[in-house]
C-alpha cells in the first residue's frame, strides 16, 4: 500500500491528504485544556494524554473490527502519525466495539477479488505488522473482547497484553479451521511468545484459548476483570515509561529485529505466496464456506 504523498478517499467521500505520513487533512483534532487530544477517523478512534505521553488507539470498525483494507489504511496512518511525534512514548490498543477486540483479516478481503487485490491487501497487513511489531513506542493491548487470528496477531506484536476476564473473549491463531495456514512470520511470533512446543500445538489444532488458558500458556500476561482493562493497561504503562527511552528501545529491537528482518528479506515472496495460496479454488471455496457459517451462526 502506497503511504507517499497523495491523496486517498474513503467510503464516506472523506479525503485526506497524505505526506510523509502526516495527516495534513480533513480529520478533527480537539485539544482539551488538561493536554488532552482526541482524533477522529472514520475507523480509528485516537485518544491522547500529551502530557503523559500516551496515545490510545480505539478500533472502531463495527460489528467485528475485521481488518478491512481501508480499516487497515487508516491504523497505519494513525500510527505513522503518533510514531512520528515525539510527544508519543506509549500507545494503548484497544476497542471501541464491545466484546470484541478484534475478527482478523477482513474474510470479505480474501474472497472472490482478484490477484491485484489480494496483493495489495496481504502488503497492508505485512506493513501493519511491522509497523506494530517495531513500533518505538511501549504498546500495550487491552484486550476488551474475542481476538482470533489477525487480531491475536496485533495484540501479540505489543510488548504487554492484558485481557478481559470473560470466557466469550477467546484468543489465537485459528488460521487452521478456516482450513488456511498461519503465514511464518505469525507463526514466528507465537512462538516467541509461547515457546515452540505450545505454539506447534496451538497452530495445527487452530486453538482459540479462554482468558485463563491464555495467560496459563503465556499468550496474554494479566487477565482482570472487564472494568478493569484500561486502568491495568494504564498503570502497567506507567511502570514501562519508567524505563529510559534509548536502553528500553535498543533492547526490543534486538529482541525483535531478526524475526521481523525474516519478512523484510522475502516481503515480496510473501505476497506471491499469499496471492497464489489464497486464490485456489479449494481456499476459495473453504473461506466461502467459513463466511456462510457466521452468517447462518445468528439464523
Ligand atoms: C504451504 C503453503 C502455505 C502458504 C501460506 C501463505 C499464506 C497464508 C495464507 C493465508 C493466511 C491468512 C491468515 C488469516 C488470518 C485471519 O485473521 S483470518 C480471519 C479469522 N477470523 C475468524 O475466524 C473470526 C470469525 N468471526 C467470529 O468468530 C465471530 O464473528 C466473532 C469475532 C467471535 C464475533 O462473534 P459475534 O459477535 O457473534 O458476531 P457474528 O459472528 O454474528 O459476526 C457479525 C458479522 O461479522 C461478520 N464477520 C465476522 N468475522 C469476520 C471476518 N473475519 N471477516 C469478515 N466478516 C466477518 C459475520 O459474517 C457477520 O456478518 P453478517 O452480519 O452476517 O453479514
Amino acid at each position: 500500500m502506497a503511504l507517499v504523498a497523495g491523496r486517498k478517499t474513503f467510503a464516506a467521500g472523506k479525503t485526506l491528504l497524505l505526506r510523509a505520513g502526516v495527516w495534513l487533512g480533513a480529520e478533527a483534532a480537539a485539544r482539551g485544556g488538561n493536554g488532552a487530544r482526541r482524533f477522529v477517523s472514520q475507523r480509528v478512534l485516537v485518544e491522547s494524554d500529551v502530557t503523559a505521553g500516551i496515545a490510545t488507539i480505539k478500533f472502531k470498525n463495527p460489528p467485528v473490527n475485521s481488518l478491512s483494507l481501508e480499516f487497515l489504511t487508516e491504523f497505519i496512518i494513525c500510527l505513522e502519525k503518533l510514531e512520528n511525534d515525539k510527544t508519543y512514548r506509549g500507545l494503548i490498543l484497544t476497542s471501541d466495539c464491545p466484546g470484541i477486540f478484534s475478527a482478523g483479516l477482513d474474510l470479505r478481503e480474501m474472497c472472490g477479488k482478484n490477484l491485484a487485490h489480494y496483493a495489495e491487501y496481504w502488503r497492508a497487513i505485512q506493513e501493519t505488522w511491522l509497523k506494530l511489531y517495531l513500533s518505538n513506542m511501549v504498546l500495550v493491548a487491552a484486550i476488551n473482547g474475542a481476538s482470533p487470528a489477525g487480531g491475536c496477531l496485533m495484540a501479540l506484536s505489543s510488548d504487554y497484553r492484558v485481557l478481559a476476564d470473560n470466557p466469550r473473549y477467546r484468543i489465537g491463531l485459528n488460521e487452521t479451521l478456516l482450513g488456511i495456514v498461519a503465514p511464518f512470520w505469525f507463526k514466528d511470533v507465537l512462538v516467541n511468545t509461547i515457546g515452540h512446543r505450545a505454539a506447534e500445538h496451538a497452530l495445527q489444532l487452530g486453538l482459540l484459548f479462554q482468558p485463563t488458558e491464555a495467560l496459563q500458556v503465556g499468550m496474554v500476561d494479566q487477565v482482570v476483570p472487564e472494568d478493569q482493562v484500561q486502568s491495568t493497561a494504564l498503570s502497567v504503562m506507567t511502570e514501562w515509561l519508567a524505563i529510559p527511552d534509548h536502553a528500553r528501545q535498543l533492547t526490543k529491537s534486538m529482541m525483535r529485529k531478526a524475526t521481523a528482518d525474516n519478512l523484510i528479506k522475502q516481503r515480496e515472496a510473501d505476497i506471491q505466496n499469499f496471492v497464489s495460496f489464497v486464490s485456489r479454488d479449494s481456499i476459495q471455496k473453504s473461506l466461502q464456506v467459513y463466511l456462510e457459517k457466521l452468517k447462518q451462526k445468528k439464523h
